[in-house]
């Protein structure tokens, strides 16, 4: 039998933790056949982004061609797209589509992966097409311009149309996470689980957003989908956690934990 399909349309990651590394990696390991449109090539290690490379508008949209032409895409995912001619286009040709939104405009180590443009560009046009929105607290704070808790930000960015997860929580101080799901018209729900202490948590956000991804792609419901999401990511985090890879934030185990 046919695995099921998912496009991410997202970055490289030159150290292989976040973008489409953490993606292709994540819908493998949770049985999806992963395909991939690239928007740009990012020089970049746990230390931080040195250079970007944006990828050109026309190459962006023969990549969306082919996959949607040749593949039976059950979900997409979206990760960094860097432009707001990239999130036009995006929105252009996935909406009406299983469509899974994680606004990036900041990575973990601080630099900018999308500026005000960007951010408009989400508001503008891919979060009304969106099925679900996975912004972490920052993202939240950052689209909606203002400095509310997740469960006001994920309310509010559910009054956009789609369905919103704020991600994150405070594991620091409560030994959980809790991540905030609204659905246009219904109360937000928070989804709590066990947080990892680490520091090893770079491509967090990636991994969540394709294993959301996956299990959508595999027909799950979004609520069960969700939690699946956190407890692979809450999985990897505790593969990860005794790793000393890299000069700073390391990443998110892509491994099943074996050696071989
Ligand atoms: N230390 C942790 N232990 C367990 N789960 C975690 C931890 N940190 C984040 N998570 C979970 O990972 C998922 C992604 O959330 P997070 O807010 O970290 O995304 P992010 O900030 O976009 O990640 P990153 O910027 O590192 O890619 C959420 O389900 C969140 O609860
Ligand atoms: C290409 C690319 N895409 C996304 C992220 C965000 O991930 P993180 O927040 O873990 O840095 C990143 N750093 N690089």
């Amino acid at each position: 039998m046919n695995p099921p399909v998912a496009l991410t349309i997202a970055g490289t990651d030159s150290g292989g933790a976040a973008g489409t590394a953490a993606d292709l990696a994540t819908f493998a390991a949770l049985g999806v056949h992963g395909a991939c449109v690239i928007t740009a090539v990012t020089a970049q290690d746990t230390t931080g982004v040195s250079d970007i490379h944006a990828i050109p508008l026309a190459t962006v949209e023969a990549q969306l061609h082919a996959v949607f032409d040749d593949l039976p895409v059950a979900a997409v995912k979206t990760g960094m797209l860097g432009s707001a001619e990239t999130v036009e286009l995006v929105a252009r040709l996935c909406a009406g589509r299983l469509l899974v939104v994680d606004p990036v405009l900041v990575a973990t180590s601080g630099a900018v992966l999308g500026g005000e443009d960007v951010r408009r560009a989400y508001l503008d046009h891919l979060l009304p097409v969106a099925t679900v929105v996975t912004p972490n607290l920052a993202e939240a704070r950052a689209l909606t311009g203002r400095d509310g808790s997740p469960r006001e930000l994920a309310e509010e960015l559910a009054g956009l149309k789609p369905a919103v997860i704020v991600t994150g929580g405070d594991p620091a101080a409560t030994g959980e996470c809790t991540d905030w799901l609204a659905e246009p018209g219904r109360a937000p729900i928070p989804l709590r689980h066990p947080a990892i202490p680490t520091t090893n948590d770079h491509g967090t956000g990636c991994t969540y957003s394709s294993a959301l991804a996956a299990h959508l792609a595999h027909g799950a419901p979004l609520r069960e989908a969700a939690e699946q999401a956190a407890a692979y990511v809450t999985r990897q985090l505790a593969i990860s956690k005794t790793w000393t890879l890299g000069r700073s934030r390391g990443p998110i185990a892509h491994t099943s934990g074996g050696t071989r």
